[in-house]
């Protein structure tokens, strides 16, 4: 059994918004991801997920249990960070932590101070005053308290600076140590490749690719860019059967897309010219994404 199930949720809103036939599984430890831009159905599944909200078609279970049926129960274990909170007016953060202490039954704060120090938080200043960060930071905090066994993150990093980003990524990926199991939902490719080991890539509320990682950086294309002192020889090169991503003639330069066995051909044929530049381009996942985004602009011609 998985940890966290995910089976053919549909929520229809109408006009094409919602999520459709969505499925997805976590096992025990692993970091699953759900990468997709603005309004593409992100938030509607954690929502299902967290018991918020009721399934058209389709089931979600945490643990084998119902997310809708157990949801209170589920509520109170999950460590779940909202996309947005709104946070109370008129006390402090310590006051608004020892209320949610009180909530949950946290007798030992042992792992809150260490999170309050890990996340450089100072809870005595008053909500309001709490600047957008800080109010990330205490959202945080106030998630992963009673240190949980199962983190469900809508977008955990937006809103946080590029050292507590870090600083956040390296949390997660400790917790996955010890054998957590996240689900977490990001527009931000850096994060969900530092610490996903199952990514799906959703587009207008449908699951249009799923994969590992490092799989699929092995696997994948390569891309190589081929820069010519000559215009003849530009012009010869990229005469050739190869699958050009982009030609640029004022810098007398090609990338080519190679699959792996190709690949020593290819490099019989380029030894015959005069290079002034060659260089290879890793496999990217920010590249990967925007073939779902951009299926229509496939040559785009002006890349250098
Ligand atoms: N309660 C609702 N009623 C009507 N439409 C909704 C509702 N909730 C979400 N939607 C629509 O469903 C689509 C998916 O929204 P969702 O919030 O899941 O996207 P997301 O991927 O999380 O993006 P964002 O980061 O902008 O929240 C959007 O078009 C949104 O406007």
């Amino acid at each position: 059994m998985s940890v966290i199930e995910i089976h053919d949720l549909t929520k229809d809103y109408g006009h094409g918004r919602g999520v459709f036939h969505v499925s997805a599984q976590v096992e025990k430890g692993q970091c699953y991801g759900f990468l997709g831009p603005n309004g593409a159905g992100k938030s509607t599944t954690i929502r299902h997920l967290m018991g918020f909200s009721k399934p058209q078609i389709g089931r979600t279970l945490i643990d084998g249990k119902d997310c809708w049926t157990y949801s209170a129960e589920l509520q109170r274990e999950v460590g779940y960070l909202p996309g947005e909170i709104a946070f109370p007016t008129g006390m402090t953060g310590a006051q608004f932590l020892d209320m949610q202490k009180k909530m949950r039954g946290i007798s030992d704060v042992t792992y809150l101070d260490r999170l309050l120090k890990r996340f450089e938080l100072d809870p005595d200043i008053g909500l309001k005053q709490m600047s957008l960060g800080t109010k990330r930071k205490l959202a945080v905090v106030t998630a992963f308290m009673h240190d949980p066994k199962i983190l469900i993150l809508d977008e955990p990093t937006s809103g946080l600076d590029p050292i507590m980003q870090e600083i956040f990524i390296d949390y997660i990926l400790e917790e996955k140590k010890r054998g957590k199991t996240i689900f977490l939902s990001s527009h931000i490719f850096h994060e969900v490749d530092a610490l996903c080991d199952r990514i799906a890539i959703i587009r207008d509320g449908k699951i249009v690719s799923e994969f590992d990682p490092e799989v699929l950086k092995k696997e994948s294309d390569k891309i190589y860019r081929v820069t010519f002192e000559d215009e003849n020889q530009w012009k010869a090169f990229t005469s050739h059967n190869y699958t050009f991503t982009s030609i640029n003639k004022p810098k007398l330069r090609a990338r080519i897309q190679l699959k792996n066995s190709e690949i020593t051909s290819f490099i019989t044929d380029i030894s015959q010219f005069h290079i002034k530049d060659f260089t290879e381009f890793p496999f990217s996942l920010e590249d990967y994404f925007m073939q779902f985004y951009h299926e229509d602009r496939k040559f785009e011609g002006v890349k250098q």
